[in-house]
């Protein structure tokens, strides 16, 4: 297995929200990245917003480093092969489990056996993922949290096979990204998502049959029990998109305590995915 010392080029697939914050962390600890989206105009987006966040950052002296030289080291491309000299890669495209399994057989022909292959799902089975290449021991989920520049945390999930110099290299490498972990066992939502997401829910459920304005719900939750953002909100901020795969993982593996809400459905049906389309619960400039 590479040893993280040797690592100096991270491949991320995906330059959405969280793929194009993975890379900018990467970029900002001092690693090359290749960030690769499946077209040109993702790509681009995922810069804007890299470059914007880099800048907010910037500002409040949150840098120890220029925010155009963290930019240089990212390379942006639409096409796989050219993650080909990656020392890992970690994997932030969407959430469906077909999707990831091809990402992960076309990432295993592409880079070095000895490359630990990551992955960011919410919800879905590090176990069933890995179980697309031969390089089950070295596929781990590497769980970044949204927004990933600015929050602290990373969920570092260990599949049936994942052996165990790839887990602790997954704790190492978010360490030196400056970021604090915590392990969980693949098991479905793994520890975060398995409460968040029945709290969001809910959340929604509350708001849908009345229980309070969508404000009230969010306030009450705020102020009555100290989290920084309320149900709704958050799951605007998450996607609404996202918050329903991975319910929808969740439901089917562990029952229907864990079935979505219907306005979520409905949401995600209209097209309104929350803050990343402009509307969700709430309106975004
Ligand atoms: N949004 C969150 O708050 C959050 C938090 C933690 C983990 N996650 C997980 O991270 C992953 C990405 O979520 P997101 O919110 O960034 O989604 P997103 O919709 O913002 O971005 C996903 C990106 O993946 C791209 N993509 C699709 N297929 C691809 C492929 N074959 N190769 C390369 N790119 C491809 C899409 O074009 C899109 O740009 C999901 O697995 C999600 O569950 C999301």
């Amino acid at each position: 297995m590479r040893e993280l010392s040797e690592v100096e080029t991270v491949g991320v697939v995906g330059a959405g929200t969280m793929g194009n914050g993975i890379a900018q962390v990467a970029a900002t600890a001092g690693y090359d990245v290749v960030m690769r989206d499946i077209e040109s105009a993702f790509v681009e987006n995922g810069f804007d917003a890299i470059e914007s966040s880099l800048s907010r950052l910037d500002g409040k002296d949150a840098l120890d480093d220029d925010p155009n030289a963290i930019r240089e080291r990212i390379t942006g491309t639409t096409d796989l092969a050219d993650l080909a000299e990656c020392d890992l890669v970690v994997e932030a495209a969407l959430e469906d489990m077909s999707v990831k399994q091809e990402i992960f057989a076309d990432l295993e022909a592409v880079t070095d056996d000895d490359v630990v292959l990551a992955t960011n799902t919410s919800t879905l089975s590090i176990t069933t993922i890995a179980s697309a290449t031969e390089r089950e021991d070295l596929v781990v989920g590497l769980h970044f949290m949204n927004p990933v520049p600015i929050m602290t945390g990373v969920e570092v999930v260990t599949g049936e096979k994942t052996a165990p110099a790839a887990t602790a290299f997954a704790h190492a490498f978010a360490e030196d990204l400056d970021k604090e972990t915590w392990e969980s066992d693949d098991k479905p939502g793994f520890v975060t998502n398995r409460v968040l997401m029945p709290w969001i829910n809910e959340g929604i459920r509350a708001y849908d049959e009345g229980v309070a304005s969508k404000e009230d719900m969010d306030k009450g939750m705020k102020l009555g029990t100290n989290v920084p953002m309320g149900p709704l909100e958050l799951a605007d901020h998450i996607g609404l998109d996202i918050c329903l795969d991975a319910s929808e993982t969740l439901h089917e593996e562990l029952g229907d305590r864990y079935k979505p809400a219907y306005l979520l459905k409905r949401k995600v049906a209209a097209g309104d995915l929350g803050k990343k389309t402009g509307a969700g619960f709430y309106e975004y400039e």
